[in-house]
C-alpha cells in the first residue's frame, strides 16, 4: 500500500515525465542518498493541510518536513511523524514560530486561509485570504528567500499575485520560483476525460491553462491525449463540469468546506514536480499559474517546465480549437482584474 502510494508520487502526472523518470530508481537514489530537501507546510492543520502533510511524509524526496499553523500542528506533526519514512517532522505553532519553520527551507506550500460554502465565488475568500497569504509571503522573504513556494490558498488568481509583489518589496522575488497550484483542475479534467472517453486513466494527460476560477479555469481538450472521438457536446459537459469541479465539491459538503483529499494529492503531485526539478530530474513539465509572457496577462497558467532553479521554462499554449480560442478570449478579462485586485492589495496596504 505505502510502496504503491509512494510509486504514484514518483510517477509525475505530465507526458514527458510519467512513469518514466521515478528519480531514486533511474539514478539508483535511496531515500538516504537523495538530496536533504527541507518542505514546509503552511496551513497544515486544516483540510488539506493535514492530508498533504501524510502524502509528504510519505515522499523519499523530503528530508525533513515543517507542518506550520497557527493552532493545532503539535498534534498532527506527532501522529505523522510515527509513519516510518525518511522525513523528520516538526511541528510549529503560532507567529513566534513560524521562522524557525520557515528557514533553510527548498519548498512552501501554502494551503493556508479559508475555504468556500456553497454560493459563495473563490473571490469572496479575498478579503480574508489576502492578508494571510501577505503575511505568510513576508515572512518567506525574510527566512526562506530562495525557496520555491506552491500558493493553494484562494483564489489563486489573486494570491500569486499578492507574493510576487510582497517579495518584490523585500527585493527577493525570482519570478522563476512562485507557482499557483492549478494542478487539481489537471487532475480533474483527466478523471473526467478517461470516464467519458472510455480510457485508462492513469494514462491520460491534459493540459489545463488560463486560472483557477470558474471560466478562468480553461482545459484544453483538443490537446487530450490518447485521442478520442468525443462530440462538441461532450467536450462542452467535460470543459464546464471541470471548471465547475471545486463548486461541485463545495456544495456536496454543504457548508463543510472545499475539497481537500482531491486537493492534498494534487498538491503533493506538484510538490513532488518541483522537487523532482530541483533535483535535476529532467523533462518534469506539469501545469501552474506563474509569470507569464505567453499572454498579455503577467500571470498566466500554462505548461511548464521544472527544472534546477524552478521555472526552466513557460512553454506555450499549442494549438486550440476554435472552442477553446473562445474561451480563452472569454477568460481574460476577470483573470486581468483579479491579478490586478492581488497587485493594488498588495501595495496599498
Ligand atoms: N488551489 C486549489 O486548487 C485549491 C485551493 N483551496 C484553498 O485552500 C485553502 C485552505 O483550504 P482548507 O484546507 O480546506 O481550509 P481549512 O480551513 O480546513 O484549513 C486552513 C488552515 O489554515 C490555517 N491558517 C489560517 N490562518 C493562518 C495563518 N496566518 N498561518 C498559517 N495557517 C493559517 C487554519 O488554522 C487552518 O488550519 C482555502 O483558501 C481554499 O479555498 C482549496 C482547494 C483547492
Ligand atoms: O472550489 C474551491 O473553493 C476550492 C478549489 O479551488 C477547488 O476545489 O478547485
Amino acid at each position: 500500500m505505502l510502496r504503491s502510494i509512494q510509486a504514484s508520487l514518483r510517477r509525475s502526472t505530465c507526458a514527458a515525465t510519467s512513469s518514466t523518470h521515478p528519480l531514486l530508481r533511474r539514478r539508483g537514489y535511496s531515500s538516504e542518498s537523495a538530496p536533504e530537501r527541507k518542505v514546509a507546510v503552511l496551513g497544515a492543520a486544516g483540510g488539506i493541510g493535514q492530508p498533504l502533510a501524510l502524502l509528504m511524509k510519505l515522499n523519499p524526496l523530503v528530508s525533513s518536513l515543517s507542518l506550520y499553523d497557527i493552532a493545532g500542528t503539535p498534534g498532527v506533526a506527532a501522529d505523522v511523524s510515527h509513519i516510518n519514512t525518511r522525513s523528520e517532522v516538526v511541528g510549529y505553532m503560532g507567529e513566534d514560530q513560524l521562522g524557525k519553520a520557515l528557514e533553510g527551507c527548498d519548498l512552501v506550500i501554502i494551503p493556508a486561509g479559508v475555504p468556500r460554502k456553497p454560493g459563495m465565488t473563490r473571490d469572496d475568500l479575498f478579503n480574508i485570504n489576502a492578508g494571510i497569504v501577505k503575511s505568510l509571503a513576508t515572512a518567506i522573504a525574510k527566512y526562506c528567500p530562495h525557496a520555491l513556494v506552491n500558493m493553494i490558498s484562494n483564489p489563486v488568481n489573486s494570491t500569486v499575485p499578492i507574493a510576487a509583489e510582497v517579495f518584490k518589496k523585500a527585493g527577493t522575488y525570482d519570478e522563476k520560483k512562485l507557482f499557483g497550484v492549478t494542478m487539481l483542475d489537471v487532475v480533474r479534467a483527466k478523471t473526467f476525460y478517461a470516464g467519458k472517453a472510455k480510457v485508462p486513466v492513469e494514462g491520460v494527460n491534459v493540459p489545463v491553462v488560463g486560472g483557477h476560477a470558474g471560466i478562468t479555469i480553461l482545459p484544453l481538450f483538443s490537446q487530450a491525449t490518447p485521442k478520442a472521438n468525443l462530440s462538441d457536446e461532450d467536450i462542452k459537459a467535460l470543459t464546464k463540469r471541470t471548471q465547475d469541479g471545486g463548486t461541485e465539491v463545495v456544495e456536496a459538503k454543504a457548508g463543510k468546506g472545499s475539497a481537500t483529499l482531491s486537493m492534498a494529492y494534487a498538491g503533493a503531485i506538484f510538490a513532488d514536480a518541483c522537487l523532482k526539478g530541483l533535483n535535476g530530474v529532467p523533462d518534469v513539465i506539469e501545469c501552474s499559474f506563474v509569470q507569464s509572457s505567453i499572454t498579455e496577462l503577467p500571470f498566466f497558467a500554462s505548461k511548464v517546465k521544472l527544472g534546477k532553479n524552478g521555472v526552466e521554462e513557460v512553454l506555450d499554449l499549442g494549438p486550440l480549437s476554435d472552442y477553446e480560442k473562445q474561451g480563452l478570449e472569454s477568460l481574460m478579462p476577470e483573470l486581468k482584474s483579479s491579478i490586478e485586485k492581488g497587485i493594488k492589495f498588495a501595495n496599498q496596504s
